[in-house]
């Protein structure tokens, strides 16, 4: 049977046709419309209902095709109507007889028709002959003429496959299979539809080499076609792939309907028939209904499809992004840029986004640093961005630095901008925490308790009342006073009846809790260099009736000579920077300078050598101890002081006490893991190596800890002995060695750092300011050392007489605390 190819839309629809037509008419004809027939009445209404449908077939092939029911014509001819009578004859003689040239040209269509006899061989004799007909008819027919005919033989013949189980029926069914399987399909989408539910039982009951040679024919018709099959097949596979239930409500509704209007459609005049390429008006919009449904599925499927797609390129994107991003050479600006740069205000976006660069490249720097380029370089503009962003001189950059190193640097930059929580002390004098947090909270101030290892803070969220001014402030139940500044107090531990020094006390804030801890028993010294600063001390002891508390305004660095051995403890809270609360005080950030800190280092040394002097280490009170503490987090003032201290007199450092969740132990060994708060002093730092009981002091930082940045080391005098009295003289000059970690001499070495793209040593530019000034210092140490660094050689002993055999010269032990 030829049938003409004209789309894939056509070809693919042939195996749904060949299901679909012949369970439509067997439900149809044979169930519905007339049950009490026998099989041709049947057959009959099946060709009616599939024409009908195929009259909606736009082109006129596809129209005379279903008009031309070959064989099956004949046997159903008296029971059609006349007009169905004219209309078959005619098709009939068509698909017979005369063969116009033009429609036998589509090859494809002899091979689609030929496909069907494969399957009939595989059926009775009978069916071969009939299907040997066919093909012959196929082969003699013009495609569109077969085409129709085969559907409709189909359709008339299927039914018998349900209600008859005859061998003629069979021969019939597999002939028409056979047929259908050529047929065009595409207009017959609806009936093929609804008959695909009711065919397919009867097609189950028949045998499976039907749906191998539907497969077969499919593939078949794919080679001939394959695009347009696809793009054709959706809508008819939509339909096909529906539930069995739809197609049966489906069914039903035409049942209902019965066969009244597609038969109106068949039986319309024959010459209407075969020249109206296009469907019936009427039925337009049931076939534009059934293209709508199954667009709205189509359409919410593509639009999933189309979403995941969008999300899935969204996605390698990103993942392309990243990886540029984590690649990527990252180039330092040229000094053509830096030269325009210097004529403009960098808005701070950028300059964040270069830090933020930079820092990616300094951490993976071998991979993304640019051809050339040094760390240093990276370092040195990575300094100028941050000092330029945060408003730091940058000197005191290029020191926090070669602190934190880059990444804690901009942390703690950030962390220095913001404001630390506001903190009361309770003054334990006067009344007590819950007391006071109650009365506070009336006023409407939200507040909580400062931390589990304080008893008596609390932490200010917010107030609608000056907390400065309030009535309990004013009648002395608390103390203004920051959470790390506690932590000195909290670590030297005064006791009621112990004689303390507080060396630098003005305005009073740890005075007071001194005296506060010591339950006003005892004495506490207040001293201060400045007189009017004292004032506010008294004012505060008063307010906070604060009895034990003596002030005075003497020069510290005097007081270790004039008080010698007087305290059982002794606070220094040096006067220093201030490099550790900058977002108190902002005006730090361009008014101090790495000389400046040193200058306070070199004043610290001082205070501290006289504090121990002061101190009396044969304390009976426990005493003995010392802390020393800055709001700086300057090493220079803080670890540096502190060593060179231990160089200097008989001292050790402790722990601070401030492991809370553990028994403090004053005589413990200084190990990081019995702290609690506070973050291990250094060690070392640039080129400078310090005594390892540095880690035993205790560093607070905003960035870390939300506190002020502090310093805090507790010390033990062990004795009155001063080591090295000749090294006084390097102190004076406001010295720093790093030498005195084991009493051996090391001489300070100029500062250096690694060029990484050339392996070799060299002055930074970036530090040069800070590092003229410690070369300054560092060529007088260097002249000094002689002096400081070597220890006194003993005069030579005469060799006791032992039975000892020393094989090797004995050698002096250096003591260097
Ligand atoms: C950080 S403040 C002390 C703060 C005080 N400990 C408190 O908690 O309220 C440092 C103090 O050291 C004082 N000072 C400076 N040089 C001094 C010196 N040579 N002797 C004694 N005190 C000095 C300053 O006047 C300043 O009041």
């Amino acid at each position: 049977m030829g049938r003409p190819l004209r789309s894939g839309r056509v070809l693919k629809s042939l195996s749904p046709v060949k299901k679909e037509d012949a369970a439509a008419t067997a439900k149809k004809g044979a169930a519905k419309k007339t049950p009490a027939k026998a099989k041709e009445p049947v057959k009959e209404a099946a060709a009616k209902a599939t024409p009908a449908k195929a009259a909606k077939k736009p082109t006129p092939a596809r129209g005379r095709a279903r008009a031309a029911p070959s064989k099956s014509s004949k046997a159903v001819a008296k029971e059609e109507s006349e007009s169905e009578d004219e209309l078959l004859e005619m098709n009939d003689s068509e698909s017979e007889e005369d063969v116009p040239a033009p429609k036998k040209t589509t090859p494809t269509k002899k091979t689609a028709a030929k496909k069907s006899p494969g399957k009939k061989e595989q059926s009775s004799d009978e069916e071969s002959e009939e299907e040997s007909e066919s093909e012959d008819d196929v082969e003699a027919a013009p495609a569109p003429k077969k085409a129709t005919p085969a559907k409709k033989t189909a359709a008339k013949k299927s039914p018998v496959q349900k209600e008859e189980s005859s061998d003629e029926e069979s021969e019939e069914e597999s002939e028409s299979e056979g047929e259908v399987e050529a047929a065009p399909a595409p207009k017959k989408a609806t009936p093929a539809k609804k008959g695909a539910a009711k065919k397919t039982p009867a097609k189950k009951e028949s045998s499976d080499e039907e749906s191998e040679d539907e497969s077969e024919s499919e593939d078949e018709v794919q080679k001939v076609a394959p695009k347009p099959l696809q793009k054709a097949k959706s809508p008819k596979a939509a339909k096909k792939e529906s539930s069995d239930e739809e197609s049966e409500d489906e069914s039903e509704d035409d049942e209902d309907n019965g066969f009244t209007d597609e038969n109106a459609a068949w039986l319309k005049p024959k010459s209407q028939l075969m020249s109206s390429d296009s469907e019936p008006d009427d039925e337009l919009p049931e076939e534009e209904s059934d293209e709508e449904n199954l667009l709205e599925v189509e359409r919410q499927s593509r639009l999933i499809d189309e979403e995941m797609a969008a999300e899935q390129e969204e996605a390698e994107l990103e993942m392309r992004r990243t990886i540029t991003q984590q690649t990527s050479v990252f180039h330092l600006p040229t000094p053509e840029e830096l030269e325009e740069d210097e004529n403009r205000v960098v808005p701070p976006s950028e300059l964040r986004a270069r830090i933020e660069d930079i820092l990616e490249v300094l951490a993976d720097f071998k991979a993304r640093r640019e051809a050339g380029r040094s760390r240093s370089e990276y370092i040195e503009r990575l300094a100028q961005d941050m000092a330029e962003l945060f408003g730091y001189l940058q000197e005191l950059v290029d020191y926090f630095l070669s602190m934190f190193g880059p990444n804690e640097c901009l942390e703690f930059l950030e962390a220095s901008d913001k404001n630390r929580p506001l903190v009361v002390r309770v003054n334990t004098l006067k009344a007590r925490r819950k007391d006071l947090a109650a009365a506070l909270m009336k006023r409407g101030v939200r507040l909580d308790p400062l931390a589990p290892w304080s008893k008596v803070g609390l932490k200010i969220y917010e107030s609608s009342v000056p907390i400065g001014a309030t009535p309990e402030y004013l009648a002395g139940h608390y103390m203004l006073q920051s959470a790390a500044s506690m932590c000195p107090v909290m670590a030297l531990g005064p006791q009621p009846g112990d004689r303390v020094l507080d060396m630098s006390a003005a305005p009073g804030g740890k005075t007071s809790y001194i005296s506060q801890l010591m339950k006003n028993k005892g004495v506490v010294i207040a001293n201060d260099l400045k007189a009017e600063r004292q004032k506010a001390t008294v004012a505060n002891m008063h307010r906070l009736g604060v009895r034990n508390v003596v002030s005075c305004c003497y020069d510290g660095r005097k007081i270790g000579a004039q008080m010698r051995n007087s305290f059982d403890r002794i606070l220094l809270d040096a006067p220093c920077s201030g490099l550790g609360v900058i977002s108190r005080d902002p005006s730090v950030k361009v008014q101090r300078t790495i000389p400046d800190v040193r200058r306070c280092a070199h004043l610290q040394k001082e205070l501290l050598l006289a504090a121990i002097d002061a101190l009396n280490h044969k304390s009976k009170k426990g005493g003995g101890y010392m802390v020393y503490s800055t709001c700086s987090v300057a090493v220079a003032e803080n670890e540096e002081v502190v060593n060179y201290l231990l160089s200097k007199r008989d001292v050790k450092l402790v722990e601070t006490g401030l492991d809370f969740d553990q028994p403090s132990s004053q005589d413990s060994k200084f190990s990081p893991a019995h702290l609690a708060i506070g973050k291990p002093g250094f060690t070392r730092f640039e080129h400078k190596r310090f005594h390892p009981s540095l880690a035993l002091t205790r560093r607070f930082y905003p960035h870390v800890h939300n506190m002020d940045g502090f310093y805090v080391a507790k010390i033990q005098k062990l004795s009155d002995t001063k080591k090295g009295e000749e090294k006084t003289q390097a102190v004076e000059e406001g010295v720093a060695t790093d030498v005195e970690v084991t009493g051996a001499r090391k001489e300070k070495k100029p500062a250096v750092v690694e060029d990484d793209s050339k392996n070799t040593k060299k002055k930074p530019k970036g530090k040069k300011r800070r590092n003229e000034s410690e070369d300054d210092d560092n060529q007088k140490a260097k002249k000094k050392s002689s002096k400081i660094s070597y220890p006194s050689v003993r005069p030579q002993q005469k060799k006791k007489k032992t039975n000892a055999k020393v094989s090797k010269p004995r050698r002096y032990k250096i003591t260097g605390m």
